[in-house]
């Protein structure tokens, strides 16, 4: 058993919650990586997505946006954030999911790329780029690897194409809870509660909540829906203002709130 499913079995066993934090490797300085890794590992966090930064992020909001900038600026490189996530699986035991648009894993070569991630301990990957039709240019590698392909579903996805996704993966599913980019947000779309419950109905693997979430209120209602929540551009914001205690205050209440282990 991977250890995604690993971690999600636990969790569910125990009728307990997934907080997955997003933090974008190279802010901060690469150096920082493994620390950062580590203290959200002690915070609390169930598995963490480790971004690629990218100079053409389409799906990303400022923060994020902003955060892949001054990686790029101070050097981060692909095969630099592989290096440390080799560390970094020495002293952390949660998953570690690799999100990173097509075009590194490009010019990187495919098939070392899934190489040195394999190597570095990586358990899942996530290409929000990638649709399923054009997915076998990597999964075959993946899958004998044994490294999960995280695949996204929108607002706007079709059910029957939530039907065929959902069925193809291992890890969880990723639903992306609203129509445009990443960022923290006040509100959601009327519809997205519904959407929420159909897709965990329709899907046999664990559902994430993800993109706008920031508060332990809006936590507390979304995973009554589903497995768990996905927590980026406020992380970002809160280790780029050295806003630890904070950090430490909103995913400790999640765990007690929602009973995350
Ligand atoms: O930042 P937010 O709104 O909390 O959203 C999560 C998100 O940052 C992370 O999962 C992510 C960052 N960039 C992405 C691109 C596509 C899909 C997902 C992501």
């Amino acid at each position: 058993m991977n250890r995604i499913e690993q971690t999600f079995s636990i969790l569910q066993s125990n009728n307990k919650k997934a907080f997955i934090p997003y933090i974008l490797a190279g802010d901060g300085g690469l150096n920082s990586l493994v620390d950062r890794l580590s203290i959200l590992e002690r915070f609390g966090a169930s598995a963490i997505e480790v971004g690629v930064p990218f100079s053409d992020p389409v799906a990303d909001g400022p923060t994020i946006q902003q955060a892949g900038l001054r990686a790029l600026q101070n050097g981060t490189t692909l095969k630099g954030i592989i290096a440390e996530l080799e560390k970094a699986r020495e002293i952390i035991s949660i998953p570690i999911l690799l999100m990173t648009y097509l075009n590194p894993i490009y010019s990187y070569g495919i098939d070392k790329f899934v190489h040195d991630i394999r190597s570095a301990g990586v358990d899942g990957c996530i290409i929000p780029d990638l649709p399923i039709e054009e997915e076998e240019i990597i999964t075959p590698q993946l899958e004998e690897a044994q490294i999960e392909l995280i695949r996204l579903v929108t607002l706007t996805t079709p059910l029957e194409r939530v039907k065929t996704i959902s069925s193809k993966g291992r890890g969880f599913l990723y639903t992306v809870t609203v129509k445009g980019i990443t960022g923290v947000r006040n509100e959601y779309d009327a519809k997205l509660q519904q959407f929420l419950k159909t897709v965990k109905e329709i899907s046999p693997i664990p559902v994430m909540a993800g993109f706008g979430i920031s508060t332990k209120e809006q936590m507390a209602e979304l995973t009554e829906y589903c497995d768990g929540v996905i927590v980026g551009s406020k992380i970002v914001d809160l280790f780029a203002q050295n806003g630890l205690s904070e950090m430490e205050e909103l995913m400790s209440s999640f765990k007690q709130e929602t009973k995350l282990v």
